[in-house]
């Protein structure tokens, strides 16, 4: 439903010329949650903000639905961007206008009627589960609460896609949970389409479907959440999973080690772990759990284990061969000692 082809965005300086998007390709499946991760100054708000224009490519294309938005202009523009809500981290909400005055002000500026204004707005508080803040300013609001106005803003119009620029960033980890709940539901119970971008692989593991993972402008990376999480292949991608894995071995263990460090990915399948006793029973190879555990991406089940393979340096290749075409991933993390 999102197409992005070649997409290029440049910002030319009077010494210099940043690419903040460097010829991205990339398609966006309807009523997919789709994560944009990478570090600060990688182009995740740059290609996000071309999805609605906000910000104007230099080149390629974005295809929503089949019509190209990079061609569009004046009323044409508005007219389509309606179909984009967009959430921000700092939530953008009008300080001086109370929340129902807030969610109506996007639905006068798409020229809804009075009537239709006042039966919309209290639907969408209750869809956020703010039915009975809408006479609250801003400043009475919690940051959760806040951007559950900007999420009932952005739904005003019944977009197709909903854009979210760090969404989460500025909230703490339980009401992030509750936001991501939420936009969960939204993509289930509504169907829209969600683009999110982030540098916390948290979220991506909460809620996305699919992911890119940016750097220098450039998608390095892309693929299904739990594919990526299980077979990761560029180094910043595995850094990205690092972080919510939490693996770091003691130096102490890594330096009494004789053998082969391996990490073994199972699909959360019991009879994949089986592989390893079957291996260690084949092979002339002795082998030590180090450490285990099983994460949840999208509530299937990713098992880890950390294990040393001792012996014949051939015999330990045969193993390893043997793992790695049996469970979900074998990585070598450091060779025998
Ligand atoms: N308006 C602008 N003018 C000049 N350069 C810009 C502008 N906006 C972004 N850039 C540059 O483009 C590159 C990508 O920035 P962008 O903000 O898209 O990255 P990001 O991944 O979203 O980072 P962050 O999370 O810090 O916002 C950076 O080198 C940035 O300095």
């Amino acid at each position: 439903m999102i197409e992005i082809q070649q997409l290029t965005k440049e910002y030319r300086g009077k010494k210099s010329t940043v690419k903040g998007v460097d010829d991205v390709t990339l398609t966006i499946k309807k009523g997919e949650i789709f994560g944009i991760i990478g570090y600060s100054g990688a182009g995740k708000s740059s290609l996000l903000r071309c999805l609605n224009m906000l910000e104007t490519p230099t080149s390629g294309k974005i295809l929503i639905d089949g019509v190209d938005i990079t061609k569009l202009k004046g009323k044409d523009l508005r007219h389509e961007r309606l179909k984009i809500g967009m959430i921000f981290q700092h939530f953008h909400l009008i300080s001086s206008k109370t929340v129902t005055q807030n969610v109506a002000f996007a639905l006068k500026a798409a020229g809804k009627s009075k009537e239709e204004i006042e039966r919309r707005v209290p639907e969408l508080l209750d869809l956020v589960g703010l039915g009975d803040k809408g006479h609250h300013y801003p400043a009475q609001l919690s940051g959760g609460q806040k951007q559950r106005v900007g999420i009932a803003r952005a739904l005003a119009n019944n977009p197709k896609v909903l854009l979210c620029d760090e969404a989460t960033s500025a909230l703490d980890p339980s009401t992030t949970r509750s936001i991501l709940a939420l936009l969960k539901e939204i993509n289930r119970t509504l169907g829209i389409t969600i683009v999110l971008i982030t540098h916390e692989m948290e979220v991506v593991k909460e809620i996305c479907h699919r992911i890119a993972v940016m750097q220098n402008g450039k998608v390095i990376e892309s693929g299904d959440v739990y594919e990526l999480f299980a077979r990761p292949v560029q180094p910043l991608t595995r850094d990205f999973i690092d972080t919510v894995l939490h693996f770091s071995l003691p130096d102490k263990l890594l330096e009494n080690r004789r053998g082969t460090l391996v990490k073994i990915n199972f699909q959360g399948e019991i009879a994949e772990k089986a592989v390893v006793s079957e291996v260690l029973k084949k092979f002339n190879v002795e082998g030590n759990i180090l450490h285990g555990k099983i994460e949840y991406i999208q509530d299937e089940p990713l098992g880890i284990f950390i294990m040393e393979l001792i012996g014949d340096s051939q015999e330990i290749a045969r193993a390893i061969e043997h793992i790695r075409q049996r469970t979900a991933g074998l990585e070598v993390l450091a060779d025998a000692a």
